[in-house]
């Protein structure tokens, strides 16, 4: 296991890159500690493959340092780092029993033959392929090979770390709760240091202890799902976090706070001053449904007219008209609204969020 640092790290496809566009992954600083488990979570494009292979050692990064314990492996091979990687699809050899494919890491690390025998029964129990290793993977299902192919990133004991690129993909919908939860349980069982690359939060919080949210090549918020949830230090770690996700509205500078339209959202002294400290003009207000609160007419309940009502079963997801801002506002299925109707809302306080262009403006108290 080892600890992995991303110094001054960016890299670049193009030859000649102009600008910060025209980079894969803008320039970071990033510590991967040892014995994590992690998840790598964004949308497509915003370079968390290229941040896996950077760290695997599949892809050389342009600029900047990948340390492993403090040692500069950016010329390594995977193997030199000794890295194991699950990809996408299964990458298994189709003529090889499912032993031989599990026991094939060891052999190459010559491993001696009791133990791998008694690992590679270990690594085919938790994954529940016991009954399978004298077949030869050729006939296996596409789930199957994908366990097959997991087991041989999972069956080394001396790995740096273990590198998943989206590797539920192809594995059935009934089956992947499962084996998310497995992955977790085989963490916390062997303590490797596991990065797992996902587009889907679910996935990202179910696997990992602390999530990296990455966004147009930028890890914007590195934290844990609670943290990311209650606190996004990024719009877009707002919006892409949560279903649905933060409401954002753009607000402009008014005597006590903010204000769009004719609404006033008081902040408090700690924010405003902050507030006057900075410079930008973009300013928005993000706030969860989840956080929005019905209230009484008066005064801080804002009335809003009910332009959509969502029933989730045990919640609803109400789309309200505040001026003209949409806001989706989660309630409980017992809170009787119709479309048509006014509302009020409060925004409580410690739930209000100001950004000024798009990063959280911290309050310090
Ligand atoms: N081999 C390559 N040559 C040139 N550009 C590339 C190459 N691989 C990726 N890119 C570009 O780098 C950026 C980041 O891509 P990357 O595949 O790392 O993102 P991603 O978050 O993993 O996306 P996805 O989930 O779709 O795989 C994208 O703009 C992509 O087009």
């Amino acid at each position: 296991m080892a600890e992995i640092s991303l110094t001054a790290m960016a890299h670049s496809y193009e030859r000649n890159p102009a600008g910060p566009e025209d980079y894969a992954i803008r320039q970071l600083d990033h510590v991967w500690q040892k014995g994590g488990a992690y998840a790598l979570l964004g949308p497509s494009g915003c370079g968390k493959s290229t941040m896996l292979n950077i760290i695997s050692g599949l892809l050389e990064p342009s600029e900047g340092e990948v340390l492993f314990d403090g040692k500069r492996v950016n010329e390594l091979s995977p193997r030199e780092r000794n890295i194991a990687q699950v990809f996408q699809f299964p990458v298994v050899y189709d003529s090889m029993t499912v032993f031989d494919n599990l026991a094939f890491p060891l052999r190459n690390s010559k491993v001696p033959k009791n133990r791998i025998r008694e690992r590679v029964e270990e690594i085919a129990g938790v994954l529940e392929l016991e009954d399978l290793l004298k077949r030869k993977a050729r006939n296996l299902t596409a789930d199957e090979k994908q366990k097959v192919s997991m087991g041989r990133g999972l069956v080394r004991e001396d790995v740096s770390a273990i590198l998943f690129d989206e590797p539920l993909t192809v594995i059935d919908p009934q089956l992947k709760w499962k084996l998310r939860r497995k992955l977790k349980q085989i963490h916390e069982q062997f303590d490797i240091t596991m990065i797992y690359v996902t587009h889907d939060q679910l996935e990202a919080s179910t696997f990992a202890d602390k999530i990296a949210v990455m966004y147009e090549g930028r890890i914007v918020q590195f934290g844990t799902p609670t943290e990311l949830f209650e606190n996004p230090n990024h719009t877009f770690v707002g919006f892409f976090i949560g279903s649905p996700g933060m409401n954002l509205m753009p607000v402009s500078r008014s005597g006590d706070g903010v204000r769009f339209g004719d609404t006033d959202i008081p902040l408090s002294d700690d924010l405003r001053q902050r507030l006057a400290g900075l410079e930008t003009d973009n300013l928005k207000l993000g706030i969860r449904p989840e956080f929005v609160e019905p209230a009484k007419p008066g005064e801080g309940a804002h009335p809003a007219v009910v332009e959509d009502v969502e029933d989730l079963g045990t919640y609803q997801i109400v789309t309200a008209r505040l001026e003209d801002q949409l806001l989706k506002v989660r309630l409980s299925e017992d809170t009787r609204v119709e479309r048509g109707q006014t509302i009020h809302l409060h925004f409580p306080p410690r739930w209000l969020k100001l950004y000024a262009d798009e990063y959280l403006v911290e309050a310090t108290s």
